[in-house]
């Protein structure tokens, strides 16, 4: 972990430092995914098959790429009733969050007498990735799998890596209770592959969303043009803010909360307050030192952690739009000042009783966010990524002589003389000419 005081001359270079380690690179892996992707294009499912075998040390044939629906209703009878319930809570509050996103269709009468308009469409078929190397994501299936089902996409394929061929049955249950249509046991940038270019089994889709490592996010970046994508959402990240009236237990595992994720996961506190800043970083090496992860957190926190001390609480806004960060919590008395300060964040969770957990599971809004400071310019995953625009205009002959004549100006200093023609054909012999 690293300390840092901005009153400090090295602060400067300190700050960079961290910076540099949050910002998101997947150069390292940029070969071996163009390999992968290649191969799945010239080998399909074979290759599916030999890379599934490879990375997650299971057997498959193109028959069993895909999981049956016997074998989910058998999943779903081994999870406990009441786990059953609050998935379904998590799934009915997400859903109003995303049903409520969902934009009108546009119609302006224009003073020319022309009509203009513009028309959402659902994509026709969208691909999954529900990541599940290190962890099991069931909730991440409902944050994947609602958006789509909500904007009205008629065929949803879902990609979870099986390693060692576990299955986590609450990740086949969250995808039946959100509509999923095609769940295949395949990970990785070959998953990723298969959904984009499409193999004998797995037909191709238009989009490809979701979180993944970095193999996951490579991948995407790669298959882009090709496909759609969301952002780039990669290892996670959270930094909190917190004032001198927080307690620093609840903050320490706010951060480990991040850092259980990955090791390449990055959590960031910044106070004012110099005795919670000593608290904090007390109370991770306690909590890491008897939580199940503490490998991967006590990694994460190793490399990629930091306290940051600031004179002011404000003082620390400035310093989070850098980092542009995935997740911003704001443990502060006002936190609705703090925010209102705040440009670059993927979501912000206000106040002391509004962990960023509560968000990773059931509060309603999605928990596939921008990474590695693609804040700046990105934003989560919503109905938006599922939906896409036609606009469309509709003339009389009335609308095209009142703004004919300026078109076939245009057209003529383009010198495109057909584009003129189009329209001055269509001229009532008394319109204007320019
Ligand atoms: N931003 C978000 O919204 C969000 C949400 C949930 C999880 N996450 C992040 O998603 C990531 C999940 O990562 P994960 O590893 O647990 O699961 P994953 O499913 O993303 O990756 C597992 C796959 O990686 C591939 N792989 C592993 N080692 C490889 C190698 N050496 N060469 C080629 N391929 C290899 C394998 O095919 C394996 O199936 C974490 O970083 C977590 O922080 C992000
Ligand atoms: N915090 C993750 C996004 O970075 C999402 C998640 C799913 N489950 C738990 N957490
Ligand atoms: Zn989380």
């Amino acid at each position: 972990m690293r300390f840092l005081d901005s009153s400090t001359p090295d602060f400067a270079a300190g700050f960079e430092a961290v910076l540099a380690t949050a910002n998101l690179s997947t150069e390292s892996v940029r070969e071996p995914v163009a390999a992968i992707l290649a191969d799945i294009r010239a080998r399909g499912d074979a290759a599916l098959c030999d890379y599934t075998a490879r990375f997650d040390r299971l057997d498959l044939v193109p028959a069993s790429l895909r999981i049956d629906a016997a074998t989910i209703d058998a999943a779903i009878e081994e999870v406990a009733p009441a786990l059953l319930d609050a998935l379904d809570l998590a799934a009915t509050r997400i859903e109003t969050f995303h049903r409520a996103q969902l934009p009108a269709d546009l119609e302006l009468d224009d003073p020319a007498g022309l009509r203009l308009g513009m028309r959402w469409t659902p994509l026709d078929a969208v691909g999954l990735y529900v990541p599940g190397g290190k962890a099991s994501y069931p909730s991440s299936v409902l944050m994947n799998a609602i958006p789509a089902r909500v904007a009205g996409v008629s065929r949803v394929a879902m990609c979870v890596p099986s390693p060692d061929g576990a299955l986590n049955p609450l990740v086949l249950a969250a995808a039946r209770r959100a509509g999923v249509s095609e769940i295949y046991r395949i990970g990785g940038a070959q998953a990723i592959g298969a959904l984009a270019f499409g193999t004998a089994t797995i037909a191709p889709v238009d989009r490809i969303v979701g979180p993944g490592n970095a193999f996951v996010a490579e991948a995407k970046r790669q298959v882009f043009g090709h496909v759609g994508i969301d952002s780039v959402a990669g290892p996670s990240e959270v930094v909190v803010v917190a004032d001198g009236g927080c307690d620093p237990r609840d903050v320490a595992i706010d951060l480990l909360a991040q850092a259980e994720h990955d090791e390449m996961a990055r959590a960031i506190l910044i106070t004012d307050s110099r005795e919670l800043a000593d608290g904090v970083a007390a109370a991770v090496a306690d909590e890491l030192s008897r939580l199940p992860r503490t490998a991967i957190a006590g990694a994460s926190w190793r490399d990629h952690g930091a306290i940051i001390l600031v004179p002011t609480i404000m003082d620390a806004a400035a310093l989070s739009d850098r980092l542009a960060p995935e997740h911003l919590q704001i443990m502060t008395a006002d936190p609705r000042a703090f925010f209102g300060a705040i440009r670059h964040a993927g979501a912000a969770f206000l106040g002391r009783w509004c962990p960023e957990a509560l968000g990773d599971y059931i509060a309603g809004p999605n928990h596939v966010l921008p990474t590695g400071g693609t804040a700046r310019f990105a934003s989560g995953l919503s109905v938006f990524d599922f939906l896409k625009r036609t606009t469309w205009i509709e003339s009389s002959e009335a609308g095209l002589t009142a703004i004919g004549p300026q078109a076939v100006a245009l057209a003529r200093a383009e010198g495109l003389d057909a584009h003129a023609e189009s329209i001055a054909r269509r001229l009532s012999a008394n319109a204007p000419r320019l």
